[in-house]
């Protein structure tokens, strides 16, 4: 059987760490792909380099030439500029926006039956936005956010529970910004329902919503610690896990930015909900029962991202 091919647009941080873990697991043959000459191709031969003492025979190759894509089996999108300290998500928009135009035509041209994992910020307008300049099924283009905001509220939950993190679970749904809907009622520790643990006094309301809020501001933490760009392993880590679900058909159900067709009464955004990936790639949508709360948050959460999808359109009339 063929090798599978995942190609990166995008040689940066998450770029150079998804090439690192994409060999290391095993998933096949990598391309780097980077405007930037220089860059991917000195990381992929640093990455091959790897290959001799990790006992991985993937080839990877650096390329600024997008017919190197061609027939990718995946593909994850970096490309475009991170945020430093005093910016948002959303001051990326008019400069990314450009970037996921190129991207689009360029994965339409050379490799239009791959799936697509867009992590690029402002996330949810940002994946929307590429699936329409790529043309590409919706299905085969998706959002990371939701694993890796979850990732981090399980982290923080570990802690406070002084469990491991592989016991915690939850949810994180809504847009990638500020507004992100952590979802207290869905979040367990092995199975134990949050909201159970409080009454059991292991924790208290009050400081579950702290780390509710360190959740949702839990990127721009990071980017204040590091002053030159944002997070970029566990980022690279989520993608992997999507990329995984679709190439051996996992059917994981898992919290991403994906196109809602009247789901929770949204139509035609991207917004993070639990989804199934599997070979069809966003194989389906769950709904979820949100309570009063948890659906008021979301509906602030998903008009924040409307306001950003209007702001595309504004700068590029071609997407309205
Ligand atoms: N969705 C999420 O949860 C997360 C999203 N991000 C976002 O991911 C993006 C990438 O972050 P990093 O890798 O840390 O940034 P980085 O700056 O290290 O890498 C970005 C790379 O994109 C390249 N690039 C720029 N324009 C390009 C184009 N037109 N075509 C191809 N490549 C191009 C740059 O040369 C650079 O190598 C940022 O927008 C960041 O905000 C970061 C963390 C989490
Ligand atoms: O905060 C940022 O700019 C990068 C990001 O999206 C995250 O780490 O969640």
């Amino acid at each position: 059987m063929a090798r599978k091919k995942i190609a990166l647009i995008g040689a940066g941080n998450i770029g150079g760490t998804l090439a690192h873990l994409a060999a290391l697991k095993g998933l096949g043959d990598i391309v780097l792909f980077d405007v930037v000459e220089g860059i991917p191709q000195g990381k992929a031969l640093d990455l091959s380099q790897c290959g001799a003492v990790e006992g991985f025979d993937a080839k990877i190759t650096g390329s600024n030439d997008y017919a190197d894509i061609a027939g990718a089996d995946v593909i994850i999108v970096t490309a475009g500029v991170a945020r430093k300290p005093g910016m948002s998500r959303d001051d990326l928009l008019g400069i990314n926006l450009k970037v996921m135009k190129a991207v689009g035509e360029g994965i339409a041209a050379n490799a239009p039956d791959a799936f697509v994992i867009c992590i690029t910020n402002p996330l949810d307008a940002m994946v929307w936005a590429l699936r329409e300049f790529s043309g590409l099924p919706h299905n085969k283009v998706v959002g990371m956010a939701g694993v890796l905001d979850s990732s981090r509220f399980n982290h923080f939950l570990a802690e406070e529970f002084q469990v491991s993190a592989k016991d915690v679970t939850s949810f994180v749904l809504g847009g990638h910004g500020d507004t992100m809907v952590p979802v207290i009622e869905y979040s367990t520790v092995a199975g134990i329902p949050v909201p159970d643990l409080i009454k059991q006094g292991r924790s208290t309301q009050e400081r579950i919503d702290a780390i509710v809020q360190r959740t949702r501001s839990g990127g721009g933490e990071i980017v204040a610690l590091l002053k030159t760009g944002s997070a970029f392993y566990a980022p690279a880590t989520s993608a992997i896990a999507m990329a995984e679900a679709y190439l051996g058909d996992k059917k994981r159900l898992l919290p991403c930015a994906a196109n809602l067709t009247g789901q929770y009464g949204v139509d035609n955004l991207y917004v993070g909900v639990p989804v199934i990936i599997g070979k069809d790639g966003v194989e389906q949508v769950i709904e979820i029962e949100l309570n009063e709360e948890a659906k008021g948050n979301l509906q602030v959460s998903v008009d924040a991202v409307k306001e950003l999808l209007d702001a595309c359109k504004a700068i590029d009339p071609s997407l309205a």
